[in-house]
């Protein structure tokens, strides 16, 4: 029997800022971003839009686009590290909105056998998500599972982080009859407790707020979606465990050299160079290429042979992430939605190809797995319109950008906007404190 992705969709924000625009503002030289870091356009939310409508569209196109009957879904797993609520997952959120879209075909509470939950680990989530979903569909194979990987990627403005902010979701249909990518169950996995990017509470004292009414208490801890972070390490830690992940690959399969016999390596993006540029570390052991100091390093990236190697096997996969920027706990799965729609695209013929995945979460871990490329796999892609979706964004000011990442604005930029949106959130009410409201735009 074999197990992996039967079908996948996804949702961008609809609104982008070009990225040049972010860089005259903030004073970088245009070519830092664009040439060295591979960023051309940052998708960002409108008023309405966050993590749970992201995920709610993606699992909408999904059911629609792939003819599924709801309560054929036994599973839906969300990774997610933008949750809107501490206890409540946000992927209940996002079933229930699905769940009201459908009532009309369905009847009401079609997901009402459903086990949904979220997973949170960093960018990671949602791989765990698939590995976890795999897992029970290889134990009780008359079973299909969801994963829904769905993010809102947002760093404080002026930050270093700034210009690798993106959103988004993709969703999966994960069963026994796996039309798109038949996924080895072999994984290599590295872990390691870290701080290069993480969400803590953020601590504010009375003392130090201006104006704090009298009952305000001597000290809050509030979390925020904007991550504490440490760049050129987060970068150091990425490449640390993705060798690590790609060694214990190598030992628990037995595979000399692996990535040689991939088409694609599909990392997780967060930005779009950052695979081909952290690659060059394993590439440089599995080559007998020397590595040490800076001047090496810099070689093995300039040479002919690696930039071959990385038009031949990076460069697909990193369009949509140039376009779209950080989808977090999305981010590799876009990174393949990418790969396959150039291919699907260029009429290549992908059957069979194996494709490597390097999964990684911050505070951290990696995961290194690899699937294989189904007959119909150009089935699955036909239903997809990557680029061309890409297209039919808003595009909005630096000052309008600025004002939706201060949550300044109470309209949404495109107030005719269809689909999910979020119309409401409960401020008086102290039972329902915090609820949050959603409705369907057809
Ligand atoms: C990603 C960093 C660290 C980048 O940090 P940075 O300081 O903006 O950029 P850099 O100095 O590392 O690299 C700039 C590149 O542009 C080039 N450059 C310079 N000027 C020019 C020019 N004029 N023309 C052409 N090229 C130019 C320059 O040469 C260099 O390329 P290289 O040669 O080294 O490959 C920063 O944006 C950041 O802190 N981002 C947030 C954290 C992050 O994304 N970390 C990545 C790894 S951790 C991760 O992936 C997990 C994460 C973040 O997704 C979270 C999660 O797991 O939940």
């Amino acid at each position: 029997m074999t197990f992996g992705i039967e079908a996948a969709s996804y949702y961008v924000p609809s609104l982008y800022l070009e990225i040049k625009d972010l860089a005259e503002k903030r004073g970088i030289e245009p070519a830092k971003l664009e040439k060295g870091l591979g960023l051309h356009k940052m998708g960002f939310p409108d008023v309405h839009e966050d993590a749970a409508t992201f995920a709610a569209e993606a699992l909408l196109k999904l059911i629609k686009d792939y003819t599924i009957n709801p309560k054929d879904i036994s599973r839906i797993y969300l990774g997610t590290e933008s949750a809107l609520d501490a206890a409540k997952p946000t992927a209940s959120y996002a079933m229930q909105m699905v769940e009201k879209a459908l009532e009309k075909e369905f009847g009401e509470r079609c997901f009402k056998n459903c086990d949904v939950v979220d997973m949170t680990f960093a960018c990671i989530g949602a791989v765990d998500a698939l590995h976890n979903s795999l897992d029970f569909v290889r134990s009780n194979p008359d079973k299909k599972a969801i994963v829904i990987a769905s993010d809102y990627a947002k760093y404080e403005l002026a930050s270093s982080g700034e210009y690798t902010q993106g959103g988004g979701a993709v969703s999966l249909l994960v069963s026994t009859k796996p039309d798109l990518l038949e996924i080895e169950n072999k994984w290599g996995i590295a872990t390691e407790s870290v701080f290069d990017f993480f969400k803590p509470r953020r601590h504010f004292k009375k003392e130090n707020l201006i104006n704090a009414p009298e009952t305000f208490p001597d000290k809050i801890e509030v979390f925020t979606d904007e991550p504490v972070f440490d760049g050129q390490y987060s970068n150091q830690c990425y490449q640390d465990r993705i060798r690590e992940a790609y060694d214990h690959y190598k030992e628990i399969t037995g595979k000399n050299n692996p990535h040689k016999n991939w088409k694609y390596l599909i990392f997780h993006l967060p930005y779009a160079f950052h695979g081909k540029r952290v690659f060059t570390e394993i590439y440089s052991l599995e080559n007998g290429l020397s590595y040490e100091t800076p001047e090496e390093q810099k070689a093995v990236a300039k040479s002919e042979d690696y930039i071959q190697f990385i038009n031949d096997k990076i460069e697909k996969s990193q369009r949509a992430s140039s376009e779209i920027g950080n989808m977090y706990t999305a981010s590799i799965f876009m990174a393949l939605l990418s790969a396959l729609q150039v291919s699907f695209n260029e009429k290549e013929d992908l059957t069979g190809s194996e494709i490597g995945f390097l999964g990684y979460g911050s505070g951290s871990k990696s995961k290194v797995f690899s699937g294989k490329v189904s007959r119909n796999w150009k089935n699955v892609v036909s239903k997809w319109n990557l680029f061309e979706d890409l297209k039919t964004r808003t595009a909005i000011s630096f000052e309008t950008y600025e004002k939706l990442h201060r949550k300044q604005l109470e309209e949404s930029v495109n107030p005719n906007y269809k689909g999910f949106g979020l119309q409401s959130v409960e401020l008086e009410n102290p039972l329902l404190l915090g609820a949050r409201y959603y409705e369907y735009k057809a």
